[in-house]
């Protein structure tokens, strides 16, 4: 029509939009009033009826004239309506009909953009701008149907521009612009009248006999109600189901049952190029962008006009996968959006044809990990969750897992990996095995790079293992990408110097290997499109976790002390274990914690998101059990957070206490709006939690029992009230009861944390609260082998903890198996002294105790050994008693004792530690 309204680019509406929804809502109104009614008494809301209808008219006249003077000889409706010719009576269409048509069609076609504004826009306007509307709250609120309906898009589209037959293979979507008409139709209503002017046609019945239309009546057809008419619809007439409408369902629906475009010959005359244009605008919104309520909460409410629209429905947009505004307009426009001037061959290049990153190629990445406790495998998962945004396409795998042909030339490598006692993690023992066997070169044009996680108190093998990984892939060919780095965990900033090393240090490196003249834009992703943590499930997250039952679970602490307790657990069948080992189990994050993520995002209890595998899920199931709801924030993740609250100064995160999650910092910046996408992305998957095996397999194979704390604590928030930090392992497994189910997986301690093989050396076992465990299992075994007739040397057994009273685990219980295990036992309560020779914790008891110690263990030349469980400072303070016990009884100076304590300790047939903070 040479005619913009520019709906999409002012805040104010033209007049002529103006006009017309006040025309409309009072034509809506005028319905139900008589019009006398209308005429003299709603006299203001009359005259603004016909002065909206004037001025539509004088718009429509100006289009008219505009038209006709610029002699435009175009083929379309404007030029068809001024020029052509009835065939058959060869008249043209009268002035004031051109004009009245030219008003319907501009009505017709005014709808305002839903997505091209900001991220927040209501929509609704008109009859297809209201069906759109209507099709994308059914969507949202029905993600099973939106996948499926993109899915089918995806597979006619793909990442490519619609063409002209492409609607036509899109049944699905067709299924749900029926279904959503049906449910909401936009023109919700029409009239009909008998034509017969013959009064003896009268009255007439109607609806078998019970309605009767008299002359001159109407009868007002609310098509909204025929269209949930259970006798047609079935018992879920009022639920969306696109399913019934697909065309051959659609087919065999009644007459007259779905009429959602009016009747007869006076039907909406834009009725197919309506449902084309819905298909259209549908398939591409699908294909580009991703859809939530803002308001997880929002409940329908429809405004009525002559037309329907929902009132208060905002949706939040998001481009999908990769897509920024420039890529998609240029896909729109028709071409492909790759980042231009890479300068790559087609060959060095690799794409997903199965996702919409197509457009933008993505180039190969092996990330793999060598880890016990879990620290690696959340950095590596973290590296893997932002590759897609610097143009990787990761696969993520432990290094066991990693087979020689999975390290090729064309796919870069990243490594990141702890060593335990100077050994590897139990995950990548075959992987350095095989590192440490190779005699050829297999690594040439390879590129590599180490991230390794140590801590500095094993001294003589701090980092051995990344650094031997590291000399090895050099010595056989690799080129490093980068220079390799090694984090000292004891600094616990491990999280924050990982993302410095990554996002300062590897990307780039990555970036000027890879994509050398590429400008980051090119693959500045939306990391929340890009949910690759959505993915895993319990089997993955431990995979050969099998089936066990509780049998019993109990408090062993008196109330009010920190909480330790006892699980007894049925192993399924033929699982074995020594006395040692360690339970792995996936834990659950605490409901309270859940709720709590649920209420600062304002999600209802049966809100639903849909993963990037398409599975669609409780958002209270995904919060539970498949993230790290406690995961301490990363400076990174502070950022993000801080950016979002109004004027805050968004450098200064100093205000934010260290070791607090993403949701303890949101609780403390009740103003911050981040989005609810950007949290998940910033939690890694839930890992698996670890527990020493409590019993021994001698005294009943079937079952282990684990000991515990239960990790609870108060934080408190901005506004002064607290609430409660739950550890997400242990409220767990406080929470299981008898007959409770859950996967348990038996994961071997390292060979020097058993027993030793010959019961005649002596041992001498020290630790603090639940650090008892291991021992408990030893002290148990020994009084099985002991009453099998076994001849067992000394053990003594120091045990930390606050009071006899309140927190001296299994006390008698212990007592007496001690002594049928031939295991002493001393005490050091911190919280009562006096009980306990004066001592406060387990090593001023050690020191009290060393003549025995060095009896019983040896220091030079012994042979007996030493185990020590429990925190960091236990084994500090075991350390120096042991050092100063060797300058006192071998007479040697403070040097000697240094070097012979760190052989000692790294002498795996003397020393052992299991250490946790
Ligand atoms: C019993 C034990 C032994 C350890 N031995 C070493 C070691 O020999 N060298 C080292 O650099 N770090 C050592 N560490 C530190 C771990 O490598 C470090 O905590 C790492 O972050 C663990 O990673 P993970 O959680 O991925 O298993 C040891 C830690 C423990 C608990």
């Amino acid at each position: 029509m040479d005619t913009r309204f520019n709906s999409f680019y002012s805040e104010t509406p033209h007049s002529f939009v103006e006009a017309m929804n006040s025309f409309l809502a009072e034509a809506g109104i005028r319905m139900l009033r008589p019009s006398v009614v209308s005429d003299y008494v709603y006299l203001n809301q009359t005259r603004k009826f016909h002065e909206d209808a004037e001025l539509m008219r004088h718009i429509a006249e100006q289009v008219i004239e505009r038209r006709k003077a610029s002699s435009s000889s175009r083929k379309d409706l404007v030029n068809a309506m001024l020029y052509e010719k009835d065939p058959v009576t060869d008249k043209s269409l009268p002035h004031s009909s051109v004009i009245d048509n030219m008003i319907t069609f501009l009505i017709a076609g005014q709808y305002v953009s839903v997505f091209q504004r900001a991220r927040l826009t209501e929509v609704g306007h008109e009859t297809t701008s209201g069906l759109l509307s209507f099709i994308i709250y059914c969507l949202v609120t029905h993600p099973a149907a939106m996948e499926k309906g993109r899915d089918e898009v995806m597979s006619v589209l793909g990442n490519g521009a619609m063409t002209q037959n492409m609607a036509s293979k899109l049944p699905y979507m067709m299924g749900i612009i029926r279904e959503t008409l049906r449910l909401y139709p936009t023109a919700p209503g029409f009239t009909v009248q008998p034509r017969s002017t013959n009064p003896e046609d009268y009255p007439i019945h109607i609806g078998k006999e019970q309605y009767v239309v008299r002359q001159g009546e109407a009868v007002s057809v609310q098509i909204a109600t025929v269209h949930r008419d259970p006798a047609v619809y079935g018992d879920d007439a009022e639920s969306f189901r696109p399913e019934r409408m697909l065309d051959d369902e659609f087919e065999k629906l009644p007459k007259n049952s779905w009429k959602p475009f009016g009747n007869g010959a006076r039907a909406c005359i834009g009725r197919a190029l309506a449902l084309q244009e819905a298909v259209i605008m549908m398939a591409l919104l699908l294909q580009n962008f991703d859809f939530e309520l803002a308001d997880p909460n929002y409940e329908l409410k429809i405004r009525k006009t002559i037309t329907i629209k929902p009132v208060g429905l905002q949706i939040r947009v998001k481009l999908r996968d990769g897509l920024t505004p420039a890529t998609l307009q240029r896909k729109l426009l028709g071409g492909k959006a790759p980042p231009s001037g890479s300068g790559r061959t087609s060959s060095q290049q690799t794409k997903r044809s199965d996702s919409p990153l197509d457009s933008v190629d993505l180039r190969k990445l092996l990330i793999c990990y060598g880890s016990n406790t879990g620290t690696c495998q959340t950095l590596a998962h973290v590296l893997s969750r932002d590759a897609v945004a610097h143009g990787f396409d990761p696969t993520i795998m432990i290094m066991d897992k990693v087979q020689p042909h999975h390290i090729t030339p064309s796919t870069p490598i990243v490594i990141v990996a702890a060593s335990y006692e100077g050994q590897p993690p139990e995950n990548a023992s075959k992987f350095i095995k095989w590192l440490q066997a190779l005699t050829e070169s297999p690594f040439e044009g390879i590129y590599h790079a180490v991230y390794g996680c140590g801590n500095r108190d094993w001294a003589a093998t701090f980092q051995r293992i990344p650094a031997l990984v590291d000399d090895a892939f050099i010595r056989y060919g690799s080129t490093p990408i980068v220079n390799r780095a090694a984090s000292d965990v004891a600094d616990g900033n491990v999280a924050n110097e990982f993302d410095h090393w990554a996002d300062g240090v590897l990307w780039p490196a990555l970036k000027k290997l890879y994509f050398p003249g590429v400008s980051a834009r090119s693959f500045d992703i939306s990391r929340s499109g890009i949910r690759i943590f959505q993915c895993p499930r319990t089997s993955d997250i431990l995979p050969d976790g099998r089936m066990a039952t509780i049998e019993d679970g109990q408090s062993l602490t008196a109330p009010g002390e920190p909480q330790k307790r006892q699980l007894t657990i049925r192993l399924p069948p033929t699982m074995t274990y020594r006395a040692g080992d360690h339970i792995a189990i996936v834990p659950a994050n605490h409901h309270d914690t859940v709720k709590q993520v649920m209420n600062r995002f304002q999600l209802a209890h049966d809100t639903k998101i849909i993963t990037t595998c398409g599975e669609e899920r409780s958002v209270y199931t995904h919060l539970r059990d498949l993230v790290e709801l406690n995961h301490v924030a990363t400076e990174k993740n502070i950022r993000a957070i801080i950016e979002t609250v109004p004027n805050s100064n968004k450098s200064d995160n100093s205000s934010i206490p260290k070791g607090l999650s993403a949701l303890q910092i949101l609780q403390k910046l009740p103003t911050a709006t981040l989005p609810f996408a950007d949290y998940l992305d910033m939690l890694p998957p839930m890992r698996p939690r670890r527990y020493s095996i409590s019993s021994s397999p001698l005294a009943d194979p079937t079952i282990c029992t684990l000991t515990y704390s239960v990790l609870e604590h108060m934080s408190t928030l901005s506004d002064g009230t607290t609430n409660v930090f739950h550890g997400a392992g242990s409220t767990y497994l406080a929470g299981l009861c008898r007959n409770d189910r859950l996967h348990v997986s038996v994961q071997p301690s390292p060979i020097a944390f058993h027993l030793p093989e010959d019961p005649g050396d002596p041992i001498v076992m020290v630790c603090a609260g639940s650090g008892l465990a291991p021992f408990l299992g030893f002290v148990h075994e020994r009084a099985q082998l002991r009453s099998s007739g076994a001849k067992l040397a000394p053990a003594l057994l120091f045990i930390g903890c606050r009071h006899p009273d309140r927190d001296m685990l299994y006390s008698s219980q212990l007592q007496d198996l001690a002594s049928s295990a031939g295991v002493k036992l001393f005490y050091a309560f911190s919280r009562a002294e006096s009980q306990s020779k004066g001592c406060e914790y387990v090593q001023d008891r050690l020191k009290k105790e060393r003549k025995l110690v060095v009896d019983a263990v040896g220091l030079r030349n012994g042979r007996g050994k030493m185990y020590v469980c429990g925190g960091l400072r236990v084994l500090e303070g075991v350390a120096s008693v042991m050092k100063q016990a060797y300058v006192e009884f071998e007479g040697a100076d403070g040097v000697g004792a240094d070097e012979w304590w760190e052989a000692f300790r790294a002498d795996g047939e003397r020393f052992a530690s299991e250490v946790f903070d």
